[in-house]
């Protein structure tokens, strides 16, 4: 039987429209996971006897946004190491807690995320992490979409990595497709400066043989490229480049510290970039050239990094910092501008990963979408709700959300997940980290 779904006096926001015009009111129709009719009205042809049926008036409806990169169990040490520089969070505060996190650690810190997430509105998003069939789990559970890899750290015995390789692999080849569709599988290594290049050389060949795509961090912090340049003798584009890495469809999180010669080099092998503003000025790695990326045709999204460098997982902070840090820095106010923005977490996102369906609301697309409720204050008068999304909006404003065309998020509630269950386990776990 089909599902129905009939939204009627709704805004929703178009971010393809030739006329540059970007939202509409009227109505939508959705049938089972698909977006079938979106116009001034309901056209005769849908029998709407059996139909759920959404009076949309006070809500403007987004494609869902997307996350494309983050550890999403890192929200297990939010506040546990601040204000320090990439390197020594890393060696000094993370890694340390991250060698005693347990599956069940795992599993309880990533649900925390993906209630946040849900109910912040983000629909897919991007994981790199170890002990991968508990996020995949969550996946299945709360009904998120979620791109997800088992990163791999390469700072260890040859034995070792081939073992990290190996659940990578078994895991990206278990979990693609799983979920009704939702999981799509990447492969990982960390970065340049955490894995040496004939173990990187060895995530490219899997990724050939398996047809699958690579993402890792690159170009992080200007340490890293200096570290780079000493260690191989290239910068870390060339060096991934001279690797394989861009023989395969491939997307890189942060790119804070590039030439322009890295960026025509990303752009001629259609690297996606991962902007995550929120990390980067967080851990003052930089401010990336977002505007030059995508002048140089460079598919830019957004991301929030892992809870524990950001320390929220608010896509629309992430789409409000991206549109004024690159005002700020440039001395040009049209740099990003609010649809573009909204853009960068949505749509571009889709293609950063890969999937053709998701990311706009269109007719044949998937329900993937968020309703904000923008009978408040701070959303008056509704002049440019696009640009209200972007300048105005929290993740707090998202009232209802659906994925697949199931929805997850009803009046603020997360319908798929037991929110107070999970915020209790997830304290228990990182009192017992400590004690470990
Ligand atoms: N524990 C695995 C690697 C997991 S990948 C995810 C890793 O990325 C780390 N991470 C989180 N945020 C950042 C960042 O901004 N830059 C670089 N690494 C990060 C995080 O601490 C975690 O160790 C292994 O040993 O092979
Ligand atoms: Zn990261």
């Amino acid at each position: 039987m089909t599902k129905r779904i009939i939204i009627e006096n709704g805004a929703f926001a178009v971010l393809n429209a030739q006329s540059g015009q970007t939202s509409i009111k009227g109505t939508m129709v959705i049938e089972n996971d698909r977006i079938v009719h979106l116009g001034d009205s309901l056209p005769a042809q849908f029998d709407t006897s059996d139909a759920e049926r959404i009076n949309g008036k006070g809500l403007f409806f987004l494609p869902g946004l997307i996350n494309t990169h983050g550890h999403a169990a890192m929200s297990l040490l939010r506040g546990y190491g601040d204000d320090m520089v990439l390197q020594s969070w890393l060696q000094e505060k993370m890694w340390p807690m991250e060698a005693k996190f347990t599956s069940q650690d795992v599993y309880w810190g990533t649900a925390l995320s993906v209630v946040e997430m849900l109910k912040g509105g983000t629909t897919t998003f991007v994981d790199m992490y170890d002990h991968m069939d508990e996020v995949a789990k969550v996946c299945e559970q709360s009904g998120i979409r979620g791109c997800l890899m088992r990163g791999a750290i390469g700072l260890c015995p040859e034995d070792v990595q081939d073992a990290k390789l190996k659940e990578a692999v078994q895991f990206a080849k278990d979990w693609n497709g799983k979920a009704n569709g939702r999981i799509t599988t990447v492969l990982a290594p960390h970065a340049p400066y955490t894995c040496p290049p004939a173990f990187i050389e060895k995530f490219v060949q899997a990724a050939h043989d398996m047809d699958l795509p690579l993402h890792t961090h690159m170009s992080e912090t200007k340490a890293e490229v200096e570290q780079n340049v000493k260690d191989y003798g290239l910068r870390p584009v060339a060096h991934l480049e001279k690797l394989g890495f861009f023989s395969r469809p491939s997307f890189i999180a942060h790119g804070v510290h590039l030439t322009d010669e890295e960026i025509a080099t990303l752009a001629h092998y259609h690297v996606a970039v991962s902007h995550n503003p929120g990390s980067n000025l967080k851990l003052a790695s930089g401010v990336a050239r977002v505007p030059e990326l995508l002048r140089a045709g460079v598919v830019v999204s957004l991301g929030t990094d892992g809870p524990a460098s950001n320390n929220n997982l608010d896509m629309f902070e992430e789409m409000r910092l991206a549109a004024l840090i690159h005002k700020g820095v440039s001395g040009d106010p049209t740099a990003i501008p609010a649809a573009e923005a909204l853009r960068m977490g949505t749509v571009y996102g889709a293609k950063t990963i890969s999937l053709p369906d998701v990311g706009l609301l269109e007719v044949g697309m998937k329900a993937d979408m968020v309703a904000v409720d923008i009978d408040q204050a701070h959303f008056i008068p509704h002049t440019d709700l696009v640009s209200h999304m972007i300048y105005s909006a929290s993740a707090k404003d998202v009232k209802h959300v659906w994925i697949d065309g199931e929805q997850v998020v009803k009046n603020g509630e997360c319908l798929t997940l037991d929110e107070e269950r999970i915020r209790h386990e997830t304290q228990q776990c990182f009192e017992q980290l400590l004690q470990r």
